[in-house]
């Protein structure tokens, strides 16, 4: 296990699959491959062995950092006379379009509410709180959707307190990837859970100055690294496959993708990855990697091939 320094000082310690996944140590599998599949995103190749090899390892390492969190809590109320507070174990899942982080985040929430703990685990993404097409169209944000100031921080940033404060109930509203929009009127409950996973492409975000950060509300943070080359081809995929399923539905916003040709289809797929996305992800979401507690390095067949995790 190279646990030293490299050549050049690191906050990280680098691990390779085999020594990372030998990390599993003896954590029983609480999963199925059916559960697995109801899980998998769209063209996500991920199997029973990843899980086993890298997110049982993951699961492990999360539990412990739990238990500690939750120790340093009773440390704080001893410390104030006081009872421990219920707060949330907070978990952000920060990297591209097109990486897999719904899978694994929909993956974690199945892994650690089986826990001997039970504790109860709730997934937000941060696609709740995009603008209505709407206000983006009228700030003419319409191809910025998922660049930082698509997204009402003042509201994410409310809700992430407000959990942390132990709010013992709250909404946030609800993004449709088939309409393309937020949903008038729809809200997703959120109870106060032990664990709150927060998923989306800006979790990582540094702040604008003078105002706190999400990600400093955050206990651990994962970043889906992949290259960029790698994460392209995904998207272009996915898309084809989206317009054979999604897309042929009516009210998709994307539905007259499904009627065009192979080629109409490719065009855009590479348009929207080329000016959108790919500029995201270079201009503001990699840059927040250097953030993460742990980065999941992807090879291009989706499996993860390389750990990185922060010394503490
Ligand atoms: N245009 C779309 N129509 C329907 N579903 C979509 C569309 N774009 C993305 N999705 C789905 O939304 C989820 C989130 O996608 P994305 O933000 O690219 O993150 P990731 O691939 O990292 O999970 C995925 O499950 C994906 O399949
Ligand atoms: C909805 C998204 C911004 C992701 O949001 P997140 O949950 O990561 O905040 C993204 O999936 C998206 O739709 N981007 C717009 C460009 C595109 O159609 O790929």
């Amino acid at each position: 296990m190279t646990l030293g320094w490299d050549t050049v000082p690191s906050p990280y310690m680098e691990l390779s699959r085999a020594d990372w996944s030998a990390l599993r140590a003896d954590a029983p599998l609480p999963l199925t491959a059916e559960e697995l599949d109801a899980l998998r995103g769209l063209r996500d190749p991920i199997d029973i062995t990843e899980v086993q090899e890298v997110y049982l390892p993951l699961s492990r390492l999360l539990h412990l950092y739990f238990m500690a969190e939750g120790r340093l809590r009773a440390t704080l109320a001893d410390f104030l006379g006081a009872t421990a507070e219920r707060t949330p174990f907070v978990i952000g899942v920060a990297g591209s379009v097109a990486v897999g982080k719904s899978t694994v985040s929909r993956l974690l929430r199945t892994l650690l509410a089986r826990w001997p703990e039970h504790p109860h685990v709730e997934l937000v993404t941060t696609d709740s709180f995009l603008y209505p097409n709407q206000v983006l169209a009228e700030r003419g944000l319409m191809d910025r959707k998922g660049f930082p100031e698509s997204y009402d921080r003042r509201a994410l940033l409310e809700f992430v307190t407000a959990m942390k404060a132990g709010v013992p109930e709250t909404t946030v509203p609800v993004y449709s990837h088939l309409h393309y929009d937020i949903l008038p009127g729809a809200e997703q409950t959120v109870r106060l859970p032990d664990i709150l996973i927060l998923e989306g492409l800006n979790v990582l975000q540094p702040p604008p100055s003078g105002s706190p950060a999400v990600s400093d509300f955050f206990d651990f943070s994962i970043y889906l690294d992949a290259r960029v080359e790698h994460i392209r081809e995904w998207f272009v995929e996915r898309l084809f496959a989206l317009r054979r399923t999604v897309f042929a539905d009516e009210r998709s916003y994307f539905h007259r993708y499904s009627e065009v040709d192979q080629d109409e289809t490719a065009a855009f797929a590479h348009r929207v990855w080329r000016e959108i996305n790919e500029v995201n992800l270079v201009s503001n979401i990699l840059p927040t990697r250097a953030r993460a507690t742990l980065v999941l390095h992807k090879d291009r067949d989706h499996s993860v091939q390389r750990i990185s995790l922060r010394r503490i």
